[in-house]
């Protein structure tokens, strides 16, 4: 199998979590383009959906599947979303698609995140992936200037706005041994919206696709 073969596999894996009547949180990226898809069969069952992005939305839309304002809401069960790396704590790295924050909040209000990944996805310690961060576009330099501090390398990804109008940097050269402590600290900085780090809310199951099928973490 490719590796959106594989994608492909582990997202319709997702789709046995989600129970009647119930509100889903969507996440964003081509592994979680593939879970919406795999939605339709489920569409007519759910209430609705709170997304992650105006990309995930606006599939969701065109799907003719509801798309709920988080803060009409309340709290909701399942939370779906891919990542760009994981640990066996499961810890991740997301934000590789900018969605980070908005993934961030939604993840927070779920009562279970089911991360749907590829193997390739699996690694021993955090950071070979540039960490994003999102920032207010004036702190670009000043956060940048602090992160040096830390002992990242943190490089503007310089066309990229995010749904929430800021920017995004990867921090390059980061050997993540602690996500919680580094989750908190870089939050920290003036001027950082969100960091790509989810360790002090991680996973609660992890579902990886492989040549030899779908496994279940939990
Ligand atoms: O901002 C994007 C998200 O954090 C994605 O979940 C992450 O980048 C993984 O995306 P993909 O499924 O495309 O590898």
């Amino acid at each position: 199998m490719t590796q959106d073969e594989l994608k492909r596999q582990v997202a319709q894996a997702a789709i046995e979590y989600i129970e009647d009547d119930s509100i889903i949180g969507v996440g964003t990226g081509s592994t979680v383009n593939h879970f919406i898809e795999a939605l339709e069969a489920v569409k007519h069952k759910i209430k609705g959906a709170v997304s992650s992005s105006e990309a995930s939305t606006e599939k969701l839309k065109a799907m003719g599947i509801e798309v709920m304002d988080l803060n009409f809401v309340g709290d909701f069960d399942v939370y779906v979303d891919g990542a760009d790396e994981i640990t066996q704590h499961k810890h991740m790295i997301k934000g590789g698609g900018a969605a980070l924050t908005r993934e961030k909040i939604v993840a927070a209000v779920a009562r279970k995140f089911i991360c749907i990944i590829d193997d390739s996805k699996q690694v021993d310690v955090l950071g070979e992936f540039p960490l994003p961060v999102e920032v207010i576009p004036m702190a670009r330099s000043y956060v940048a200037r602090e992160i040096v501090k830390l002992g990242g390398d943190p490089v503007w990804r310089e066309g990229v706005i995010t749904d929430n109008g800021n920017v995004i940097l990867d921090v390059y050269n980061l050997q993540i041994i602690d996500p919680p402590t580094l989750e908190k600290t870089l939050n920290n900085i003036v001027g950082v919206v969100t960091n790509g780090i989810f360790a002090n809310r991680g996973a609660d199951v992890v579902l990886v696709g492989s040549q030899n099928g779908v496994q279940t973490l939990k």
